[in-house]
């Protein structure tokens, strides 16, 4: 799991982790994030759920049947999964240690359930980071603007949204996504300088010795 910096000091690779009540932004502001940041990869789940208008298998989930999700779930494919909305959810594991291990940061946009799993088996290399809405009654425009989802699941996903929000302060850093390009600076500044954590960069002492080398001859 060693990345290097920009500034040539190897580090440990991070797993970037956005949640939020379905309609927030986590997709919008995840897109705007590996559009502009070098080095960042983005985990692609899989799911049970339908394919809405637009979904491409393998871009933006792997869309499985249940039989399929429950095989990879128990042969340990998973690094961490949930139901969600009524459907199974999970992380595909190879990928995730692939790109950590070629030095790559790891981008999830997955639920709190998710969350505390990923936290569970690797604390200090996750940052975490809850989307919040401006107001319930901006979440439920999104939801509707984004027009992929019937009136009957927009219902139950604002039903379910007091429930989500009830685990924002398990999370390192809360984001009110009310101006899209104003939260995507914030979670990007986030990124940033959990990148350069002194606890994550495993090359600054030989970094600061080789300085000190050069200082004392
Ligand atoms: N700051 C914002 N202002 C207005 N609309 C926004 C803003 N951020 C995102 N949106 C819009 O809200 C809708 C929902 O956003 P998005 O799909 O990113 O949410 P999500 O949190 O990923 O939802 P889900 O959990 O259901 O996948 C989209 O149509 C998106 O373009
Ligand atoms: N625990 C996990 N949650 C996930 C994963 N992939 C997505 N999600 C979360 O599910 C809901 C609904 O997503 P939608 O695309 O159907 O709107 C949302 O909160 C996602 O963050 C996963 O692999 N594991």
């Amino acid at each position: 799991m060693t990345a290097v910096g920009f500034d040539g000091v190897e580090r440990r690779g991070l797993m970037f982790v956005l949640s939020s009540p379905s309609g927030a932004g986590k997709t919008t502001l995840s897109r705007m994030l590996i559009e502009r940041t070098p080095g960042l990869k983005m985990s692609v789940s899989a799911t049970t759920r339908p394919m809405r208008p637009g979904e491409v298998d393998g871009r933006d989930y792997f869309f499985v049947a249940k039989p399929k999700f429950e095989a990879m779930a128990g042969q340990g494919e998973l690094l961490e999964w949930a139901t969600v909305f009524d459907n199974r959810y999970g992380t595909p594991r190879a990928p995730v240690e692939t790109a950590l291990t070629a030095g790559q940061d790891v981008l999830f946009d997955i639920d709190w359930q998710g969350t505390q799993q990923l936290r569970e088996k690797a604390s200090t290399d996750v940052v975490s980071v809850f989307i919040l809405p401006p107001s319930a009654a901006d979440l439920e425009k999104r939801l509707h603007t984004r027009a992929q989802d019937s009136d009957e699941v927009i219902r139950g996903r604002m039903d379910r949204a007091s429930h989500e929000l009830s685990h924002w302060a398990e999370y390192d850093y809360i984001i009110v996504n009310q101006n899209v390009d104003e939260a995507f600076a914030e979670v990007q500044s986030i990124l940033k300088a959990e990148r350069l954590k002194r606890v994550r960069r495993t090359g600054l002492t030989e970094f600061v010795r080789g300085l000190q080398r050069q200082l004392e001859k």
